[in-house]
């Protein structure tokens, strides 16, 4: 097999029978799942479905669920919440540098500050940067970090909907370069489909609908399966 297509097929992230309840409330329910090296996918699901919870849990960051054997993860792993958890006590490039070492460390960070926009900002604050902006340096802070996978919780939600496009752009084109595995949880349903090449649905603790995106085809097509999986109806009259 050729190197690259190896690589394309390999899971990055590998689930099996993966359960989670909060005080006897099962809210993952035995979820299978792989996540191939350098996909990107989008988790969909209603509010509460346990998308976070999902995340949560392949990051590392959910101790109920680590260490049974049921998930394996790579070690480079970059999450980017809604929020750009910016230390607002440091400067932009402190930031993207934070717990990196190495000679090079400080020119990687400005090439990542460079690559999504904020070449010159180096030594602005976060208080001064845009919601835009903060989220811009959250995913030069992940990506300076070469991730093997990339998870993503509602990274645009608290954009207004210009800023959002211009960052599905910048997104899509940041890992066609760097090619991580991403899972990308949102609530929006054409989010998913512009920006993933694969969409989950969860529902009911597990993976309702497993769709492949095929950029080609028309858009309208996913997103009926999607809503309708979703459970939604779109004309509201
Ligand atoms: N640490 C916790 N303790 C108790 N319950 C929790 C905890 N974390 C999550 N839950 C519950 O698990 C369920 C799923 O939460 P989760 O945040 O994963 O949903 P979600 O699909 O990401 O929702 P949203 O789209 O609203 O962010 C919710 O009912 C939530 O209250």
């Amino acid at each position: 097999m050729a190197p690259h297509t190896e690589q394309l097929t390999r899971p990055t992230v590998r689930i099996r029978g993966l359960s989670r309840s909060f005080g006897g409330r099962t809210v993952l329910d035995g979820i299978d799942l792989d996540l191939p090296a350098g996909q990107f996918t989008a988790l969909l699901g209603h509010s509460g479905s346990g998308k976070s919870t999902l995340l949560r849990a392949i990051a590392g960051l959910d101790h109920g669920v680590a260490g049974d054997g049921r998930l394996t993860a790579p070690e480079r792993v970059s999450v980017v919440f809604q929020d750009s958890r910016l230390l607002p006590w440091r400067r932009v490039l402190a930031n993207v540098l934070l717990g990196l070492d190495g000679k090079d460390a400080e020119e990687r960070g400005r090439a990542a500050l460079t690559e999504v926009g904020l070449g010159g900002r180096e030594r602005a604050w976060p208080g001064e940067l845009s919601g835009g902006e903060a989220q811009r340096a959250a995913l030069a802070r992940s990506l300076v970090r070469e991730p093997e996978l990339l998870l993503a919780d509602e990274p645009f939600g608290a954009l207004d909907a210009l800023t959002r496009i211009r960052m599905h752009h910048l997104l899509r084109e940041l890992w066609k370069r760097h090619r991580p595995a991403v899972l990308l949880v949102t609530h929006d349903v054409d989010e998913a489909i512009v920006l993933a090449d694969r969409v989950l649905v969860l529902e009911e603790g597990r993976i309702g609908l497993d769709l492949a995106i095929d950029h080609g085809r028309p858009r309208d097509e996913y997103r009926s399966r999607l809503l309708a999986a979703l459970g939604v109806t779109e004309d509201a009259g």
